[in-house]
């Protein structure tokens, strides 16, 4: 699985949670970071989707991370994902920078993904996104890591 993504995390608390939460994802998480477009919106946001786009594989199953996207929750998430996975395409997901996707993202993206209809700092969503990894794959093991207490 491959995490492409605007912008450099730097070391504090976002790295730290991040790492602590792909250290445990199985398989790996490679993370992509492309560089923060620069000049007005449209053209920053346009540069931002060729070096993204750049990044990722043809035939890759791409997940936008975005808040107009779906709202599902962990568990139907975690059988998305299983099914992304068995599809035999590689999975790459996908987060923009301050000014968000240029369309020609949501035009190739195969699923569009939301973590909520609050607006999150992209930092933060990689790891909102890494948590929701994690606990996908503990749901497909059974591992009581995930308290499926809602009737
Ligand atoms: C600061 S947000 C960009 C906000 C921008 N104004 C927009 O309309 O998309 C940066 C990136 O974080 C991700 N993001 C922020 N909030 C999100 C949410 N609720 N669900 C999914 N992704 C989100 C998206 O990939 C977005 O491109």
């Amino acid at each position: 699985m491959k995490l492409i993504a605007v912008g450099k995390l730097k070391a504090g608390p976002e790295r730290e949670l991040l790492d602590r939460y792909c250290s445990r994802l199985r398989p790996k998480l490679e993370i992509v970071e492309v560089a923060q477009g620069r000049g007005a919106p449209a053209e920053l946001k346009r540069r931002e989707a060729d070096a993204l786009l750049a990044a990722c594989p043809d035939n890759a199953f791409l997940v936008a991370m975005d808040e107009g996207g779906k709202l599902v929750d962990s568990r139907v998430f975690s059988s998305q994902l299983q099914g992304w996975q068995e599809s035999g395409r590689p999975v790459c997901f996908m987060i923009g920078g301050a000014e968000g996707f240029d369309a020609a993202i949501i035009q190739r993206a195969d699923a569009v993904f939301s973590l909520g209809k609050l607006t999150w700092p992209h930092m933060l969503v990689r790891v909102m996104l890494a948590e929701q990894l994690f606990r996908a794959q503990a749901i497909q093991m059974g591992h009581p890591y995930h308290k499926a207490g809602r009737p």
